[in-house]
C-alpha cells in the first residue's frame, strides 16, 4: 500500500504528484494558458483526429490544463472554449469546473460506467467463474474484474490516494484459468470503452490485473482521502438475476465526501433504459443520470427522496436474503409504524438508490446476528446518496453512521434510511424495538 499522509482540505482536488505540480510559476503558467487559447480557438480548424490526440491524450495538457485552472489564470482558455467543437466537451468539463470534487465525482462515474459494461457482459454470461470465499460469501470474475477497472482508474488519477476494496487477488493468483477469465472479461471491457481510456487509463496486462485488484487493503478510514469500493455489491442478487450495485465513495478524514451509485438492473429514467447512475458530493445535492449515458453530454438531474408527514405512508425497502437482515423484525416494525404496503426487497445498495431516487421512502436492516459487522463498502456511497437526497441514514439505536473505524462499522449495528420528516418518528420506533429484541447498543470497543 501506498502510505498515508495525504491529508488534504475538505473540497480541494488531489495535489498531482511532485514532478506535476512543478509547473506553478505565473509566467509559465500565464504562456501555457496563451497557447492554450490560440490552440483552443484554431482546434476547430485542424484535422479532428490530430486535435483528439494532442487534447485528450497528453499527460502534459492534462497537467497544464488543470495548474492554469487552479491558478485563476484559466480565463483565456474559457474564452476560447466557446469556440471550441463538442469533441472537446470532455477537456472543458474537466478544465471549467470549480464545484468542490468535481474531478473526483466525474472520474468516479467514468471508472463505474466502465466497470458496469464489464458487470453487464458477465451478468448475461453463462460463465461466471464463482468461487466461494472464507466468510462462505460467493465473488465472481465480474468482481475481480470491475476491482481491476476502478482501481486502475483511481491509480491513474489520484495516486496520492488510499484504497479499501472488498476483493483482493488471492483466489486469482492460484488459478490461471479463473484469472485468464478475468483478463478475458477485463480486456473485452476495455475494448468497448476505448474512448474513456484518455481519463481512466489502461490495464496492460494480466500482471498489472493483479496488481490493481490488490490497491484495496487499506484498514485506515479515519484519516486522508480514502476510497471505499464495493465492485459487485449484492453477489448473490447478480447471481440469481437480481439487483446488484458497483458502489464508489470518497471519505476524507472519516467523512463520506463523494459517492457513485451505478444500478445496471434498476428501472431508467421516464421509462427509458434500464439502468442509473447516482452520485453525490457533501453539500451539492445527489444527481442521477441514465448509466449508458454519455456522462460528460448528459445534464445531471436531481433526485429527491420523497417528504412524507407520516411514518405510514412510506413504502419500505429491504434485503431479499433472509441471512442478511432480519425480515420478521424488520415486519414489526413496519407494523408499528402503521405501514399498511407490503416490503420491497431488492438486493445490494440499489435500496438506497431507490430510496434517494423517490422510488421508496424506508429502507430497514436489522441484523440476523449481533455479531455481525456492516462493511464500510456496503454503506459509504449509499449513505452519502440519501443523505444528499434529503434523507438520514442511521443504525438501528438512532446513531450516526461511523466510518472512521476501519474496512468494517463496528461502532454500527444496523441501518435505517429515511426521509428527514419522519426521521424522528421512525428512530424512536426501530430503537425501542431494537432494545427489546437485541438489547442495549453493545459499548463501544474504542
Ligand atoms: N450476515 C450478514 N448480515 C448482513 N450483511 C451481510 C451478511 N452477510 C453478508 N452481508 C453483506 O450483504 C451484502 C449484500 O447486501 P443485501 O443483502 O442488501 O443485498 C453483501 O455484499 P456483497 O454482495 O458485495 O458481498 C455482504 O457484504
Ligand atoms: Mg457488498
Amino acid at each position: 500500500m501506498k502510505p498515508s499522509g495525504s491529508i488534504r482540505a475538505a473540497g480541494t482536488r488531489t495535489p498531482r504528484p511532485p514532478e506535476e505540480s512543478s509547473i506553478s510559476i505565473n509566467t509559465i503558467l500565464f504562456w501555457a494558458a496563451v497557447c492554450l487559447g490560440i490552440l483552443f480557438t484554431i482546434a476547430p480548424l485542424l484535422p479532428l483526429r490530430f486535435v483528439d490526440v494532442f487534447l485528450l491524450s497528453t499527460p502534459l495538457f492534462r497537467r497544464v490544463s488543470t495548474s492554469v485552472c487552479s491558478s485563476g489564470l484559466g480565463a483565456g482558455l474559457r474564452v476560447a472554449e466557446r469556440f471550441c467543437s463538442a469533441s472537446h466537451l470532455q477537456v472543458r468539463t474537466m478544465a471549467s469546473s470549480g464545484a468542490p470534487y468535481a474531478w473526483e465525482r466525474r472520474i468516479a462515474e467514468l471508472a463505474v460506467q466502465r466497470a458496469a459494461v464489464l458487470t453487464k457482459a458477465v451478468y448475461t454470461a453463462r460463465v461466471k467463474g464463482t468461487v466461494t470465499k472464507s466468510d462462505k460469501s460467493p465473488v465472481t470474475i465480474a468482481d475481480f474484474g470491475a476491482q481491476a477497472l476502478v482501481f486502475g482508474a483511481l491509480e491513474r488519477n489520484f495516486p496520492a490516494d488510499n484504497i479499501i476494496g472488498e476483493e483482493d487477488s488471492g483466489d486469482l493468483r492460484t488459478n490461471s484459468d479463473l484469472t485468464s477469465l478475468v483478463w478475458d472479461v477485463v480486456s473485452t471491457a476495455l475494448a468497448e470503452t476505448q474512448g474513456l481510456e484518455g481519463d481512466l487509463g489502461t490495464v496492460s496486462g494480466q500482471s498489472q490485473m493483479l496488481e490493481f485488484i490488490d490497491k484495496g487493503a487499506c484498514a485506515n478510514s479515519a484519516t486522508g482521502r480514502v476510497w471505499a469500493l464495493d465492485p459487485v455489491d449484492g453477489t448473490k442478487g447478480f447471481l440469481r438475476g437480481g439487483q446488484y450495485a458497483i458502489a464508489l465513495a470518497l471519505l476524507v478524514d472519516g467523512v463520506v465526501q463523494v459517492g457513485v451509485l451505478g444500478c445496471p438492473n434498476l428501472p431508467g429514467l421516464d421509462g427509458g433504459e434500464e439502468g442509473v447512475i447516482l452520485s453525490a458530493v457533501r453539500g451539492q445535492g445527489t444527481t442521477v443520470k441514465p448509466l449508458s449515458a454519455d456522462l460528460d453530454k448528459t445534464e445531471p438531474r436531481k433526485t429527491t427522496i420523497n417528504a412524507i408527514s407520516s411514518a405510514s405512508e412510506a413504502s419500505f425497502c429491504e434485503g431479499v436474503e433472509s441471512g442478511h437482515s432480519a425480515h420478521d423484525v424488520q415486519a414489526r416494525i413496519a407494523t408499528t409504524l402503521g405501514i399498511t404496503k407490503p416490503s420491497v426487497q431488492l438486493d445490494s445498495q440499489a435500496k438506497y438508490a431507490s430510496i434517494a431516487l423517490g422510488r421508496g421512502e424506508l429502507y430497514l436492516r436489522l441484523p440476523v446476528s449481533m455479531t455481525y459487522e456492516e462493511k464500510i463498502w456496503d454503506h459509504a456511497a449509499g449513505n452519502i446518496i440519501v443523505e444528499e437526497a434529503g434523507g438520514v441514514v442511521a443504525d438501528m439505536y438512532g446513531r450516526p453512521i461511523d466510518f472512521t473505524v476501519g474496512r468494517t462499522l463496528k461502532e454500527n449495528k444496523g441501518m435505517i434510511a429515511m426521509p428527514k420528516q419522519v426521521s424522528e418518528e421512525v428512530m424512536k420506533v426501530v430503537r425501542e424495538i431494537a432494545v427489546e429484541h437485541y438489547g442495549p447498543p453493545p459499548k463501544s470497543s474504542l
